[in-house]
């Protein structure tokens, strides 16, 4: 593994893969593989999560692909350097932020979206001009193996490389030492990443999970709601990482909400919903016991039918969930939806304000009132109002945690910016030492006072504001220049202070 890791260090260390032009030809070969291997890559989803064609395509595929549209177009754009804003004293020099490319990233992926939770950062990474190791998560072993024989066929095979293995080999990676590691899973592993990371300074991007809430409000359109709830909580079979976690109402709604997602989810997945090929299936038998354990002592109002063979649990709703109970501690990550009474959105505000930071909110109101109201009352890693999930496919949005649901952000522009270290450049030249002198010792107060004058002076006057201070500039040098060259005296060299050359009614100039 240490060789290999090294391979990639030196690849990085030759600088190819930073120019703009392989960049884009890197990401050109990862659009060719989508189209050429689409076949494969939704086979490879479709054995790991029992996901149709359809739904391979419509939630891992379509996303990359657009993504990748997104990155090709404005790449240019992105690699080139910011003009910065400059003062007095700067004004001649040049002063830009240049992004650069962090090094040798190490991109974990997760299992639950197994294609485009991987594809999606390393799109950013290389957008950045970082090498990368990749290793896909084992528990989706098709995708996996699929990854590590495709990758090398589209990409440079030194800079970019796909390890496979379980946790002693994510734990021997994470022994390596990277440049930035950018980790997608459980809040626990999560730490694990960062404590490692901590040993060589690595930054790290942590996209965790979290009990996401749904606040549906009395003042809504129960149908609607219920349907696009139905939708984001038990597609992938509830393992969604901003799913819908539990529903917080009004008790009078709890009835009406059970009764409505119950239609809906005949209406999506028929009557047998175990022959629906919109109905996934849990990825193992571990995470299976996990969440069957969590139905104990529920009630449950609709579905609770599993079947361990096949690692099938129903679309499931309990209701007059306690607070406390023990499926209201973790995430369910599973097709499973508590429902929290509440008096009101104040005491839904307050509950969310209880627990740890989520991944996701989601409000159902007509009340654009209520809606700004509850997103300035509580904090979350996305919202998403009148709908759920739906924050994720914008890449104009950052998407991330906060607190235990993770830091950092990725998609689009956000993931470039991940990936790149903002590096600040001032340019000056040796000319101009006159105005330089004033922050030489010994000091003095006119010194000081025309460093304030040179770095604290605003001008926010056009055209004719700028004109202004570059004459001031131009003056101001020249004045310094000539009095610099002035015999020294007790009190340091004989300055005029700014105060006294350039004052006016309405301040410095
Ligand atoms: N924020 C996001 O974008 C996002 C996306 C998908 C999933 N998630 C979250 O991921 C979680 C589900 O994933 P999971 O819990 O099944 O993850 P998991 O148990 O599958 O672990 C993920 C990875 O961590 C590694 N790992 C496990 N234990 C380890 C250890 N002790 N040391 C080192 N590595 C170890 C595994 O090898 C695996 O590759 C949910 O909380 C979900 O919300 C978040
Ligand atoms: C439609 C795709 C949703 C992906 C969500 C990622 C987290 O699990």
């Amino acid at each position: 593994m240490e060789s290999r890791i090294q391979r990639v260090r030196d690849a990085f260390a030759s600088g190819r893969s930073r120019p703009l032009r392989f960049r884009l030809q890197q990401l050109e070969a990862l659009r060719r593989m989508m189209q050429e291997r689409e076949k494969d890559i939704l086979q490879a989803i479709g054995a790991d999560l029992c996901k149709s064609e359809f739904n391979a395509y419509s939630q891992e595929v379509i996303t990359i692909l657009g993504e990748l549209d997104l990155v090709l177009e404005n790449l240019p754009e992105w690699v080139t350097a910011t003009p910065a804003k400059k003062n007095l004293l700067t004004m001649l020099d040049e002063a830009y932020v240049q992004p650069e490319p962090l090094g040798v990233v190490l991109l974990i992926g997760a299992w639950n979206y197994p294609f485009v939770l991987t594809i999606q950062p390393l799109i950013g990474a290389i957008a950045a001009g970082n090498a990368v190791i990749i290793k896909p998560s084992e528990l989706s072993e098709k995708t996996a193996q699929l990854l590590a024989k495709l990758l090398p066929q589209y990409l440079d095979q030194d800079l970019y490389a796909v390890i496979n293995g379980g946790i002693p080999e994510t734990t021997e990676l994470l022994k390596q030492r990277f440049d930035h590691i950018f980790y997608t899973g459980n809040t626990a592993v999560g730490k694990i990443v960062m404590e490692a990371a901590a040993k060589h300074l690595t930054p790290v991007t942590l996209e965790l999970g979290g009990k996401s809430p749904c606040y549906v409000d009395t003042d809504c359109d129960l149908d609607i709601a219920c349907r696009r709830i139905t939708w984001g909580k038990y597609m992938n079979c509830g393992q969604t990482c901003i799913a819908p976690d539990y529903v917080l109402c009004e008790p009078s709604l709890q009835h009406q909400i059970v009764q409505k997602i119950k239609e809906t989810v005949k209406e999506f997945y028929g009557e047998n919903i175990k022959e629906s090929p919109d109905y996934e299936r849990i990825i193992n038998l571990r995470h299976f016991k996990r969440i069957l354990n969590l139905l104990e002592g529920q009630k449950i109002a609709f579905g609770g039918e599993t079947d361990e063979a096949t690692r099938y649990i129903a679309p499931t709703i309990l209701t007059d969930v306690d607070p406390e109970a023990r499926v209201m501690q973790e995430e369910i990550f599973g097709p499973i939806l508590p429902i929290v009474p509440v008096k009101d959105a104040d005491e839904a505000i307050k509950f969310i304000n209880s627990r740890e930071k989520p991944l996701a909110f989601y409000i159902f109101s007509h009340n654009d009132k209520l809606v700004r109201r509850m997103i300035d009352g509580t904090s979350s890693g996305g919202v998403t109002a009148n709908d759920v999930i739906m924050h994720f496919t914008l890449s104009s949005l950052p998407f991330g945690g906060v607190g235990s649901s993770g830091m950092g952000a990725y998609h689009g522009k956000y993931s470039f910016d991940t990936f790149s270290h903002q590096r600040p450049c001032l340019l000056k030249s040796l000319k101009r030492e006159g105005a330089n002198k004033l922050r030489y010792p010994p000091n003095s107060q006119s010194k000081v006072d025309w460093a304030k004058f040179f770095i604290l002076k605003r001008f926010n006057r056009g055209k004719l504001g700028l004109l202004l201070l570059a004459l001031l500039g131009v003056v101001a040098a020249v004045l310094l220049k000539l009095r610099l060259h002035c015999p020294i005296s007790s009190d340091g060299p004989q300055i005029p202070r700014p105060s006294s050359v350039f004052k006016s009614e309405a301040g410095y100039y």
